[in-house]
C-alpha cells in the first residue's frame, strides 16, 4: 500500500529535487527537518537506499515529501519491470531506469505500472550521465557526442510510452524539440554559480537550466555540502523566483 503525500492534493510548484546522498542518515534528516516539503522534492539514491532500505523512503513520506526513487533499474526486462512495480507499491513520486537498458525493457517497466493507475510513479530513463563528456562515450564505443546519444536515447525513451528522461540542461531545449513540451526532462549537474563541478561534465546554473527549459533539476552537492543547506536551497529557489 502506498503512502499519500498532502502535495497529491496541493501540487508542489518548486522544481528542485534535492539529491539527499549523505552517508549518515542523521544529517540528512536533520536537513530535511529544517525545510518545507513545498519548496522541494527529494531524491534518494543508490548510497542511501543501500545504507537505510525503503524504511528511509518511508520516513520522508511521513514528513511530506515526495520522493524521487533514483536507483537508475538497468537490468533484463523482467527484473527491471518488478523493480518498477515494487518502487511503485512504495508509492514513490518519481522512479527511473536507464535507457541503455533497451526498449524491450522500458517497455516492461512502463507496463509494469499499469496496474497502478493513477497513482503509478512517473517513470523516466537515463540517458548519458551528467559525469560523462565526448571522451567517456569513445571509450565505451560510442563515437556519437553526448547531445546526439542523448536525444538518441531520449528518441526511444518517448517511443517506448515513459514520461520523460535524465538528461543534462544543455540537451532540454534540444529534447524539447524532438521528444515534445510534455517530455519530462530531469537534469543532474546543475551547479549554482561559484560552486564546484566535481566529478559533474555537462553542468549549467539553475537560472539557466530554467531558461533552458527544464522540468526538474537535482541539486545534490551545493546543498547538501553547504554549511547552511536549508538556507543555500532557499536562496536557490529566490534566484528562480
Ligand atoms: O546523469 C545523472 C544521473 C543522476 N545523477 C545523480 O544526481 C545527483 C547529483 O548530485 P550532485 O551532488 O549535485 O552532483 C547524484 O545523486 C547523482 O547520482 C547525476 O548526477 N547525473
Amino acid at each position: 500500500m502506498s503512502i499519500s503525500t498532502p502535495s497529491q492534493a496541493n501540487a508542489i510548484t518548486s522544481p528542485i529535487l534535492v539529491a539527499l546522498d549523505y552517508a549518515d542518515k542523521n544529517a540528512a534528516l536533520a536537513f530535511v527537518d529544517n525545510i518545507d516539503p513545498r519548496d522541494c522534492r527529494l531524491k534518494v539514491g543508490k548510497e542511501m537506499f543501500t545504507l537505510f532500505g525503503p524504511q528511509f523512503v518511508r520516513e520522508l513520506q511521513q514528513r511530506q515529501f515526495e520522493v524521487f526513487l533514483d536507483l537508475k533499474f538497468h537490468d533484463i526486462p523482467n527484473t527491471a519491470a518488478h523493480a518498477v512495480a515494487a518502487a511503485a507499491e512504495l508509492g514513490v513520486w518519481m522512479v527511473n531506469v536507464h535507457a541503455s537498458g533497451g526498449a524491450r525493457m522500458m517497455t516492461a517497466a512502463r507496463e509494469a505500472l499499469l496496474p497502478f493507475g493513477k497513482d503509478a510513479p512517473l517513470l523516466i530513463a537515463v540517458t548519458v550521465l551528467t559525469s560523462m563528456e565526448a571522451e567517456d562515450l569513445r571509450g565505451i564505443g560510442i563515437e556519437l557526442s553526448p547531445a546526439d546519444y542523448a536525444e538518441r536515447l531520449a528518441r526511444l525513451t518517448k517511443e517506448c510510452g515513459l514520461d520523460g528522461v535524465v538528461c543534462s540542461a544543455h540537451e532540454a531545449t534540444r529534447l524539447k524539440a524532438s521528444c515534445g513540451q510534455a517530455f519530462k526532462l530531469v537534469t543532474p549537474g546543475i551547479r549554482p554559480a561559484g560552486s564546484s563541478a566535481g566529478d559533474q561534465r555537462r553542468i549549467m546554473t539553475p537560472v539557466e537550466a530554467a531558461q533552458a527549459g527544464v522540468d526538474y533539476m537535482v541539486i545534490g552537492r551545493p546543498i547538501t555540502q553547504s554549511p547552511e543547506p536549508a538556507e543555500t536551497l532557499r536562496e536557490i529557489l529566490k534566484s528562480l523566483a
